[in-house]
């Protein structure tokens, strides 16, 4: 009989991911739109030579520098590279107890990625470009990380929910039925506190109390961060949790 997996300690996971989400938010929003960072052949080409965005060489150097710190040998974080153009970690592989059920195991990253850079940027930032190139990318990438953690968390919440009633997200797995699937992991109770919790939260950062009022610059539209949940965060994180409930058995 497999251990039991604690759901209440995940969902504190994605509970302290969310201040860390709104944070990165918040330091994003201090630059402009500079949207020349996430176009393919713009001045990272001339520069470097690099057919993609900046961004995108900005993460492959960040990503494979850590994963020599065996970033990605953690079970609860994945890369926006290719696998196959990271290095090996300079340190020895950590024993870990395995927790997920390895093939099942999915990546989303490309949908992170399309979200944020499609909708999520233009609705924090102003327009324009202030040239700061450099500390765009890496609010992004801060940005990105986090997103992924909390997404792809989605598999231990799923691996939870499995462990406590395997017999029937077995029948529905066996009959490959993802609306019951869907039906059993979605808990609309849960999703409308955290919400709730959410829009309070990004109100609250940024605000200066010993002045009373709001640091206009240090803030982001509460709006947008729910929304960012909502339309994005919560169904990215329910696919992730029927896909690898597809491929438990
Ligand atoms: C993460 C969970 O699974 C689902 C996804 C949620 C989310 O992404 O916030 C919240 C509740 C569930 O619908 C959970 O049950 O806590």
């Amino acid at each position: 009989m497999a251990q039991v997996l604690d759901l209440n300690s995940i969902r504190s996971v994605l509970v302290r991911l969310e201040d860390t989400i709104i944070f990165s938010l918040i330091e994003r929003a201090q630059f402009s739109r500079n949207a020349r960072t996430y176009e393919p052949g713009a001045f990272a080409t001339e520069l470097l030579g690099w057919q993609g965005s900046w961004l995108e060489w900005i993460l492959l150097g960040t990503e494979q520098f850590q994963s020599k710190a065996r970033r990605y040998q953690s079970p609860d974080e994945y890369p926006f590279s290719k696998e196959s153009d990271l290095p090996e970690p300079v340190l020895p592989p950590l024993e870990y107890e395995p927790v997920l059920h390895e093939p099942a195991i999915t990546n989303v990253n490309d949908k992170i990625m399309a979200f944020y850079t499609h909708d999520i940027v233009p609705s924090i930032t102003k327009s324009g470009d202030d040239l700061n190139y450099g500390s765009t990318a890496t609010r992004d990438v801060e940005t990105l990380q986090a997103v992924s953690r909390r997404v792809h968390y989605g598999m231990f919440v799923s691996e939870s929910k499995y462990r406590a009633d395997t017999e029937t997200f077995n029948k529905a797995i066996k009959a490959k039925d993802v609306k019951t699937l869907e039906s059993l992991i979605t808990k609309p109770e849960v999703e409308a506190a955290l919400l709730k919790r959410l829009e309070r939260k990004a109100r609250h950062y940024g605000q200066d109390e010993s002045q009373g009022g709001s640091l206009h610059d240090m803030k982001v539209d509460p709006e947008v961060v729910v929304r960012m949940y909502r339309d994005h965060v919560i169904p990215l994180t329910k696919q992730v949790e029927v896909e690898y409930l597809l491929k438990r058995l």
